[in-house]
């Protein structure tokens, strides 16, 4: 049975950040996920995970300056200490909020940078954050997006992630297999997930077109779900969309899935 978490970064954009854990729970959510809160201390975090029951399923290292429009200094030639120092932050989050595995956003080629002067600071940073994140009991992932929706961004397919996994040659990086992104850029999503099952650590869930709710494009996430099951996934699903109105009228297609209370 699909574990699903909520990813508060996209769902409840009508609450304020803090107040979509208490939504989420009541939603029968049991995880919940995000891009960041680094801007909040990490016990803030931890007391709304224990007053919600809520897992802490993921979140990823520190992304940048999102509001300019970064999206992960990985790939940065010039930010290497940054991503150094936010290893360490983010073994301080999780091991705060007991949560066990982390996504690297690769980051956006920077104008004048070859992409594969990018693609190898990289894997020298993810070479640097695999020992260091296995020591403290955490996963490192790696999730390629698709190019429409962040133009630039150096991960964009399965074939990037094994590329760059079997340069980094630690077995502590794992991919983050976000369905959608999958669709977007290569599809055979089924095939893929079974080939490549023994290294994805977490997946996301929205369809395509729109980024919306399971079940409102094309993907046929009945058949998703349960393949997962079949294959044994005992990982989260992580529910990464944007409600096409409000977050949780549009959570029919979770009903079988809901944790009552
Ligand atoms: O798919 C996504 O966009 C997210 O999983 C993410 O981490 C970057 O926003
Ligand atoms: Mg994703």
């Amino acid at each position: 049975m699909p574990r699903f978490s909520a990813n508060l970064s996209m769902l409840y954009p009508e609450l304020d950040f803090l107040e979509r854990f208490a939504a989420a729970a009541a939603d029968g959510f049991a995880a919940v996920e995000y891009v960041g809160a680094y801007d909040r201390e990490p016990q803030v975090l931890r007391d709304l995970l224990d007053r919600h029951d809520l897992t802490q399923a993921l979140f990823n290292l520190p992304a940048g300056n999102w509001a300019a429009g970064e999206r992960g200094i990985a790939c940065l030639p010039d930010r290497i200490d940054a991503f150094r120092e936010s290893v360490d932050t983010a073994i301080r989050y999780a091991e705060a909020t007991r949560c066990n595995q982390v996504n690297c956003l690769a980051g956006i080629v920077p104008p004048g940078v070859d992409r594969q002067a990018a693609e190898q600071v990289l894997v020298d940073n993810l070479r640097h954050a695999a020992p260091r994140l296995a020591d403290a009991g955490i996963k490192l992932l790696l999730e390629p997006i698709n190019p429409r929706d962040m133009p630039g961004f150096l991960v964009n397919s399965t074939a990037d992630y094994e590329r760059i996994a079997a340069e980094v040659g630690h077995n502590n990086l794992f991919l983050q297999y976000d369905f959608y992104h999958m669709q977007v850029v290569q599809g055979d999503l089924l095939n893929t997930f079974r080939r490549l099952q023994g290294r994805i650590a977490h997946v996301q869930v929205a369809d395509n077109p729109g980024r919306h709710e399971p079940g409102s494009g094309e993907i046929n996430y009945a058949a998703i779900f349960a393949a997962l099951d079949a294959a044994g996934y005992d990982g989260w699903v992580g529910a990464e969309y944007r409600p096409r109105a409000g977050t949780s009228e549009g959570l029919g297609w979770f009903e079988p899935w809901r944790r009552r209370r």
